[in-house]
């Protein structure tokens, strides 16, 4: 099968079990969406399918491949991650957005950042100065720019202003619209409601529920 298969998937650190027999499809073309309370284990999840972590049991298959078989960097070129609170890895907006990308034109760095909603000029403002909407939205642009097949979306509506929080959920519709993969971990239910085809529930690291969002139980408390 084309996408994800997490396979009896179980995380532990020291005595806590962060996620437990985890067995769940994550198919290709379509939205993800990962749902729970604090701390049952999305991030954790999400963290798997590009490898930032391994699970202590059970293995993850992309495209029927264990993720240990790929080579990491181009896993991550494939698989790229906007996480729950932005890291910018270099001292410049547009030397960041060409970590993935070094040959990046500086017309393609300034269609980037437009369309995560950032203005002209944005290319040259140092990453140390950007409030955390505009840093979310310049790690958005920096995964985008790498073209990857899959986009993992951290709870990006959390947190965030407004403006943020809509170009990250634009940057998902555009994606699927464009047969990519998104998986989105999110504690906003309206959102997930509008945008997912499958939903997984976790509670305290189990797989609690899977399906369509109406035949979701917890989406209903949203
Ligand atoms: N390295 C670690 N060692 C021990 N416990 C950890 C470690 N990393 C995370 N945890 C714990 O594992 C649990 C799951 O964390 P995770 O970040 O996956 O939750 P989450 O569902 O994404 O939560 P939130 O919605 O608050 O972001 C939490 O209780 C967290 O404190």
């Amino acid at each position: 099968m084309r996408g994800f298969l997490l396979d009896h998937v179980t995380v532990t650190r020291g005595d806590a079990h962060l996620l437990t027999e985890i067995t769940a499809d994550i198919p290709a073309g379509q939205c993800t969406a990962v749902v729970g309370a604090s701390g049952a284990g999305k991030t954790t999840l999400l963290r798997l399918l590009n490898r930032l972590d391994d699970p202590s049991a059970g293995q993850v298959l992309l495209d029927d491949v264990p993720l240990p078989e790929l080579d990491v960097l181009a896993l991550r070129r494939r698989v790229g991650l906007v996480a729950q609170r932005p890291v910018l890895l270099t001292d410049d907006v547009a030397t960041d957005l060409r970590v993935g990308r070094p040959e990046l034109s500086d017309e393609a760095v300034d269609q980037l950042l437009k369309h995560v909603g950032l203005p002209a000029g944005f290319a040259q403002r140092r990453t140390s100065e950007l409030s955390g909407g505009e840093a979310q939205r310049v790690c958005l642009a920096r995964a985008l720019a790498v073209e990857p097949e899959v986009l993992l979306l951290d709870e990006p509506t959390s947190a965030l202003d407004g403006v943020t929080s809509a170009v990250i959920i634009d940057a998902a519709r555009d994606h699927l619209a464009a047969d990519g993969t998104v998986v989105l971990v999110s504690h906003d239910l309206a959102i997930v409601r509008g945008i997912a085809h499958t939903v997984l529930v976790l509670d305290h690291g189990h797989l609690t529920a899977e399906g369509r969002p109406d035949e979701i139980d917890y989406l209903e408390a949203g």
